[in-house]
């Protein structure tokens, strides 16, 4: 597969930041592909855009987009990569002209019939026709992204770079474009990163997932290798409900279980993760412990059940059963499985 971007122990410390916002951050993105940078507030998301845009400056490492540097505004007349299009979650489109003239304004530099033949091709791709002569402030929160999205596909950018394209969308409309997203993306064979700090949205739309923490990438997989196989309690817990617990404190309830999932004996401590997906309410061919339900909280599709087995287990799993109720005693039954060891 062949690499369009190549990020090599790239450093990042801003003039008045006590810890550097990135750390040797190492990455490469196959071409055509879509990378998810997931991580919270403050960890580095949005300055790794900026790096890779060209619009800040790197204090060390290198970035190479076709294997030649990206560099920051001190190098360049105009700051930022030609081809590198960053797409901010306020879009920017120019308000007083249309649409349309949106678009003719990033393909200036071409003839005539290109831009109207690109033109209508974007518009097309992206849903769009039936509004191009209408102005930004015509548009709905959703069409607007796809007019950016439009604007900048124009002239066929090497990278993509989208920083929380869905943070202002409703959850239905968010569906919607999601899909909508993906489908132009992979339609206009474009390479693209998406920044975000929503697990669900990573994991349902990137072919590759970055997962940073405090400036330092913790793992980069595919979001089934992050979900299934995540290398810390963080990341397991970003991505979705699980119980963390110390292997021992579970060895009185499962101790074959537990003995015959690993041939090696695991130390004391280590810890496991059990999804909540992956604990059951037990029945008389599954049945391993009994808790007592603490907590009980309603999501539709299902309910989320926190129970205490004794002082030190806790477990929480999701159940569609609606006929349960606080400080009631149940059986669980665990997907053996399914547990996830982290080894020190
Ligand atoms: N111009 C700046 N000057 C000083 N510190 C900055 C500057 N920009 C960002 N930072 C700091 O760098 C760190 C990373 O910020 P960044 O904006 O990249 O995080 P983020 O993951 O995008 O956060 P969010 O999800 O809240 O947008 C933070 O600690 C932030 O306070």
């Amino acid at each position: 597969m062949e690499k369009l971007l190549k990020v090599i122990n790239v450093s990042k410390k801003y003039e008045n930041q006590s810890g550097n916002a990135l750390s040797n951050i190492s990455f490469e993105v196959d071409k055509g592909k879509l990378l998810a940078i997931v991580g919270e507030s403050g960890s580095g998301k949005t300055t790794l855009l900026k790096l890779l845009a060209g619009v800040e400056e790197t204090d060390s490492g290198q970035i190479l987009l076709e294997e030649k540097p990206v560099t920051g505004p001190s190098f360049n007349l105009v700051p930022g990569h030609k081809q590198v299009k960053l797409l901010f979650q306020d879009f920017r489109l120019f308000p007083n002209i249309t649409l349309y003239q949106n678009i003719e304004y990033v393909l200036r530099a071409y003839s005539k019939s290109f831009q109207k033949e690109r033109i209508s091709e974007m518009l097309q791709l992206c849903k769009l026709t039936h509004l191009q002569d209408r102005y930004p402030r015509e548009l709905s929160g959703g069409e607007q992204q796809r007019a950016a999205l439009a604007r900048a596909l124009a002239d066929e950018p090497l990278l993509l770079l989208l920083d929380e394209p869905f943070s202002n969308m409703d959850v239905r409309l968010k569906g919607q474009l999601k899909e909508d997203l993906i489908d132009i993306i992979s339609k206009s064979h474009t390479t693209a990163i998406v920044v975000t700090h929503e697990a669900s949205d990573a994991l349902s739309m990137a072919d590759t997932i970055a997962v940073i923490k405090s400036g330092q990438i913790l793992q980069a997989d595919t979001p089934q290798g992050i979900y299934k196989q995540p290398l810390s309690p963080y990341t397991a817990q970003f991505f979705g409900t699980c119980t963390i617990v110390k292997a021992q404190d579970l060895i009185p309830y499962m101790k074959e279980q537990l003995q015959t999932k690993k041939s090696m004996p695991y130390p004391k401590d280590t810890l496991i993760c059990i999804r909540a997906e992956h604990i059951h309410l037990g029945t008389s061919e599954c049945f391993h412990m009994k808790a007592t339900i603490s907590k009980i909280s309603y999501y539709g599709a299902y309910y989320q059940v926190v129970a205490s087995v004794d002082k030190r287990l806790q477990l929480t799993f999701h159940t569609t059963n609606a006929f349960l109720s606080k400080g009631e005693r149940v059986p669980l039954c665990i997907d053996t499985e399914a547990i996830h060891y982290f080894y020190a």
